[in-house]
């Protein structure tokens, strides 16, 4: 995207250098997030795509820049970023197996604890209505359900911190076809609702259909990028990328 662009994005990363000891797994790369828009990241395997997600978060040291509607937040921990608006939904969903789906999206709005618990009882109903098949569940261990609703269950508690910029790393890992199209459904309707969506995806062709634009990420750079559709029409990009996977079609 241009620079006009990076001024208005809500999320904009510089320069952004990740490394591991000696191997650097981020290289330098820049992306924006524009208000109300589905930015998907996707690239083979080790391009370095949690890691950037991961250093966004603030869980990994990195260097570069990201600013947040304005506001540098390289130097904020994990929990400031949050509060700023940043949520992480990680690969590995991160659930507590053994509390109930009502307590695992409790814990969502921690970093909410000091505003009046109206509000947040007020998220949680949303939450519901957004997820009924949570509502149904919600006495229910986490670790009880199935790998669809505990993804639902990732991006309900996510939510629960009423973040700005909703970061989602392979939602799809694991799940069946039908049951990404539904995660995917999910993902555009969450941003018609407002959230700005960031999302890495191995699974290229389903993301693209979902999203405004697109970067692929390749040994820790960008190679290239460009509008959904446009990468979508990419033959060499489609020969490439596309339909490969961890295990699972392309929906
Ligand atoms: N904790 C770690 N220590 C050392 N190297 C790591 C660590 N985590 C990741 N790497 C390396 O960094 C590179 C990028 O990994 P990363 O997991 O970010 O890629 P990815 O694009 O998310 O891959 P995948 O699609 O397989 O999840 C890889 O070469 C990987 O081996």
């Amino acid at each position: 995207m241009t620079n006009d662009k990076a001024d208005q994005a809500l999320l904009a990363v510089s320069d952004l250098h990740v490394s591991y000891g000696p191997v650097e797994a981020v290289a330098g790369v820049s992306l924006q997030v524009p208000r109300g828009k589905i930015v998907s990241v996707i690239g083979p395997n080790g391009a370095g795509k949690s890691t950037l997600l991961n250093a966004l978060m603030g869980l990994l040291p990195a260097k570069g820049s990201v600013v947040l509607e304005g506001r540098d937040v390289m130097a904020m921990p994990v929990e400031s970023r949050l509060r700023e608006g940043l949520c992480l939904v990680s690969e590995k969903r991160e659930l507590f197996a053994e509390m109930s789906v009502a307590d695992n999206l409790a814990l969502g709005a921690y970093s909410r604890r000091h505003e009046p618990k109206g509000a947040v009882e007020a998220d949680l109903e949303a939450a519901y209505q957004r997820f009924p098949r949570l509502k149904e569940r919600r006495h229910q261990t986490a670790g009880t359900l199935s790998g669809g609703e505990r993804q639902m269950l990732a991006i309900a508690r996510a939510l629960m911190a009423r973040p700005r910029v909703l970061m989602l790393d392979e939602p799809s890992l694991g799940l069946a076809p039908l049951i990404v199209a539904e995660v995917l459904a999910t993902v555009s309707e969450l941003c018609r609702s407002g959230v700005s969506i960031l999302i890495v995806e191995q699974n290229a062709r389903a993301v693209l259909k979902i999203a405004d634009y697109g970067y692929v990420l390749e040994q820790g750079r960008v190679a290239m990028e460009g509008d959904a559709a446009s990468l979508l029409a990419d033959t060499r990009l489609i020969e490439t990328y596309l339909g490969f996977g961890k295990g699972h079609e392309a929906a």
